[in-house]
């Protein structure tokens, strides 16, 4: 992973956000380096899914900056950041349970995803290959959440941002999910919002504690395991 500090592909800068009246974010700046993987932990309602909407142009910050490779995006709309390369996993991605799998993969394809592309995503989820032809509602949990990220993958996503990709997923099926989060992250950023903080402080390289809305601990993934605020911080 190269140095967040020196070289950020993401950078967010004293961020305000939240919804109407009520704010959430506050004074919240982090950066993301061009690979790796960072975590983003703190307890429920601490601010983590607010931040990725707010990330990915769905809520308009009230202040602060954000700068994807140095340029500045605050005011571009989502349509845009996607296709500068901020990918989205939302924790609630539309599945369409009607619709195959090949069709319901096909709505992560604009117009830069070739066959190519395709072809990647499905060696990348073999589950995903071996099932295109079936309706969505015949998946699992797991292969739910490979088919919104295969989706997003078909964006050409530069950053990935997931929100609780293991949430609903079987146990066994984890683990899988975090191998490919962990290749995932060896030719992009990935953002990784998750529940699960020994998994998301193993696939991660470095991690930021949110709480009430901002930064409260933050560094290395292995300092942040040992820090002991971080139980202060996740505790409900
Ligand atoms: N659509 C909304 N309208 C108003 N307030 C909201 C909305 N969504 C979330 N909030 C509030 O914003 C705060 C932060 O919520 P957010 O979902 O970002 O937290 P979180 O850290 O992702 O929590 P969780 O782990 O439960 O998903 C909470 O107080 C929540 O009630």
């Amino acid at each position: 992973m190269s140095d967040p500090m020196t070289s950020p592909l993401l950078e967010v800068a004293d961020l305000e956000a939240g919804y109407g009246r009520s704010q959430v974010l506050f004074g919240l700046s982090l950066r993301v380096p061009p690979t790796g993987a960072v975590a983003i932990l703190g307890r429920n309602g601490a601010g983590k899914t607010t931040l990725l909407k707010t990330l990915a142009g769905e809520i308009r910050p009230s202040s602060g900056t954000l700068r994807l490779a140095g340029e500045d995006v605050t005011a571009a709309p989502a349509e845009r950041r996607a296709r500068l390369g901020i990918g989205h996993v939302p924790q609630e991605h539309a599945i369409f349970a009607r619709m195959s799998v090949r069709e319901n993969l096909m709505l992560g394809a604009g117009p830069r995803a070739d066959r190519q592309a395709i072809e990647e995503v499905l060696e990348f989820f073999p589950k995903l290959g071996a099932r295109l032809g079936q309706t969505a509602a015949t998946l699992s949990g797991g292969e739910r959440k490979m088919l919104a990220i295969g989706r997003a993958l078909l964006g050409k996503p530069r950053v990935l941002m997931l929100d609780e990709p293991t949430e609903g997923v079987w146990i066994g099926v984890i683990d899988e999910i975090a191998e490919r989060l962990v290749d995932l992250s060896r030719r992009m950023s990935v953002i990784l919002v998750e529940q699960h903080v020994e998994l998301a402080l193993t696939v991660a390289q470095a991690a930021y504690v949110i709480d009430r809305g901002t930064v409260a601990l933050s560094g290395p993934a292995d300092r942040v395991r040992n820090d002991p605020a971080l139980l202060r911080l996740l505790a409900p």
